[in-house]
Parts: C-alpha cells; structure tokens; sequence
C-alpha cells in the first residue's frame, strides 16, 4: 500500500501499570535497558514510523511529569501527550482514546519494546483493508484448558490457536463504541480487540513476531537483553 494513500493514525502507548509480576520496585515500563527506559525504546519505534501521526501516552498520575521529561530528554521528535491513566489497561486506553484525533488508531502495551516498523505498518495496512487487525504469533505449546482443581478439561486443536501481541488497530469510532459498551456492560477484556469483537465486527490478525515480547516477569529482561543485541534492535549480535 502506497504511503501516501494511507490515513494517518494515532497510537496509544499504555504504561500505567504496577508491573506487579516483575516483582521490582520500578515499574518495569521504567526499568532502564541499553541506558534508556523501556517505554522510551518503544516510543522511539512510533517516532520514527511514518504513519503515525499522534502518539498518547498512558502513564501513572505520579509518572507523568518524568514521562514528558524523558520524551524531552531522549529527542522524540513528534508531540506525545502525557496523560493519567486508570485502575484497569482497558480504563487507561479509553483514557487515551479521548485525547486521539485521528480516525484510525493503534492500541501497543508500552512494555513491548521490541515491536518492529515493519509489524506497525503491516497491522495498520490489515485493519484499514478489513476493519480491525492485531499482531499474533501462532501458539508453539500445546495448550489445555484447566479447570480450578488442576484438572484438564480440554486441549484445543494447536492449529488454531495464536498469542496475542500489540498493536491492534482499530477504526476510532468503532473502539470508542467498543469500550462504552464493554464499560456499561460491566465487561473488562485482557485486549481491546475482545471489546470489537463483542460488537461482533471482524478482527484480522497480522502475524506479529516472537521477538515482540511483553516484558511481563524477570525473565523476559534476559530475554530483551538477548532480543537488543539482535541487529534489527541496534545491536551487533549475528544470531
Ligand atoms: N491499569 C493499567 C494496567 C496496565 N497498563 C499497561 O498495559 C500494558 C500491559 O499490561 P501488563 O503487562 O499486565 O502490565 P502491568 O499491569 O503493569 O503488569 P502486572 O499485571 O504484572 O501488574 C503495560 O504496558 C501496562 O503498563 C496500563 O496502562 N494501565
Ligand atoms: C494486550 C495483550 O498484550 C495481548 O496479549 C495482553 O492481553 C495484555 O495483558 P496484561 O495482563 O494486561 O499484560
């Protein structure tokens, strides 16, 4: 798809999170990795990319400030808007969502750093020829459906199963009515295509890549320092 022929698109970068898994007493979207916070190298994806033309941070009430300090400090070149977010992920992106002018938007977990330019585009050309994409990897476990004793009810066919990355891109129209819905539905999804696809419009997914980690537990920061090294990420390494 020519550039030109393309709407341009704000991303909403949600980081308003505990980060409780890490276990850490930084917030993991602001441990620092290769000398820069993590929510820095993400926001540096989306200021480089051509089409996105807004970006909206989503950050803790007492982060803000350092946030706007960081995106200073470290030369991002476009605006971002720094705003609070809320109790749950799905409560900061419609935080987000409202302060977005533009008609289509990306939703990206500002702890997956490694998202590539390639993926963005490839997400954001997907839903504007379908309606609604996400970037996904198909599963490499055999997963089983277990119930609350530890007991498996289930084992879905592998073929059909894939892990859900960000970003997922959306019509903003139909993500606005997508969460009002979910929110007077009393409904909190994990992703914000679980909100779309309540409304029953279709999502596409864009296969995404196994390097696009969410940094979630300890192990996923030696997992990044692996990733960083990787020449598409800056570094040198030739795996
Ligand atoms: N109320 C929340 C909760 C999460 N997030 C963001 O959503 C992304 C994905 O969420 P997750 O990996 O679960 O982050 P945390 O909620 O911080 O992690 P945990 O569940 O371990 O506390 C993260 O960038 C996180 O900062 C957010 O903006 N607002
Ligand atoms: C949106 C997401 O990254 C897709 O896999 C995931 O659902 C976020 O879950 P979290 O528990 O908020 O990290």
């Amino acid at each position: 798809m020519e550039i030109e022929s393309l709407p341009t698109a704000g991303v909403i970068v949600v980081a308003a999170g505990r980060g409780t898994r890490m276990g850490t007493k930084e917030s993991k979207q602001f441990l620092f990795f290769q000398d820069k916070p993590i929510i820095v190298h993400t926001l540096d994806v989306f200021d480089r990319h051509p089409w996105i033309s807004e970006i909206v941070l989503v950050t803790g009430e007492q982060d803000v400030e350092r946030c706007r300090a960081w995106v200073a400090e470290y030369g991002i070149s476009k605006q971002v808007k720094v705003i609070p977010g809320g109790a749950e992920r799905q409560h900061s992106v419609y935080r987000g969502l409202l302060e977005i002018g533009t008609s289509w938007v990306l939703v990206h977990d500002g702890v997956r750093p490694f998202v590539t330019s390639g993926q963005i585009s490839g997400c954001l050309e997907a839903a504007v020829k379908h309606g609604a994409s996400i970037l996904a990897v198909p599963v490499k476990d055999t997963v089983k459906q277990v119930d609350g004793q530890g007991l498996v009810t289930a084992t879905p066919d592998r073929r059909s199963l894939w892990a859900v990355q960000t970003p997922q891109a959306f019509r903003r129209s139909d993500l606005v009515t997508a969460h009002e819905t979910a929110e007077a539905d009393g409904f909190i999804g994990t992703d914000d295509a679980s909100l779309i696809e309540r409304l029953g419009i279709p999502v596409v997914v864009t296969e995404g890549g196994y390097n696009n980690i969410k940094i979630t537990t300890p192990e996923d920061l030696d997992f990044a320092e692996v990733i960083g090294k990787k020449k598409e990420f800056g570094g040198e390494n030739k795996l």
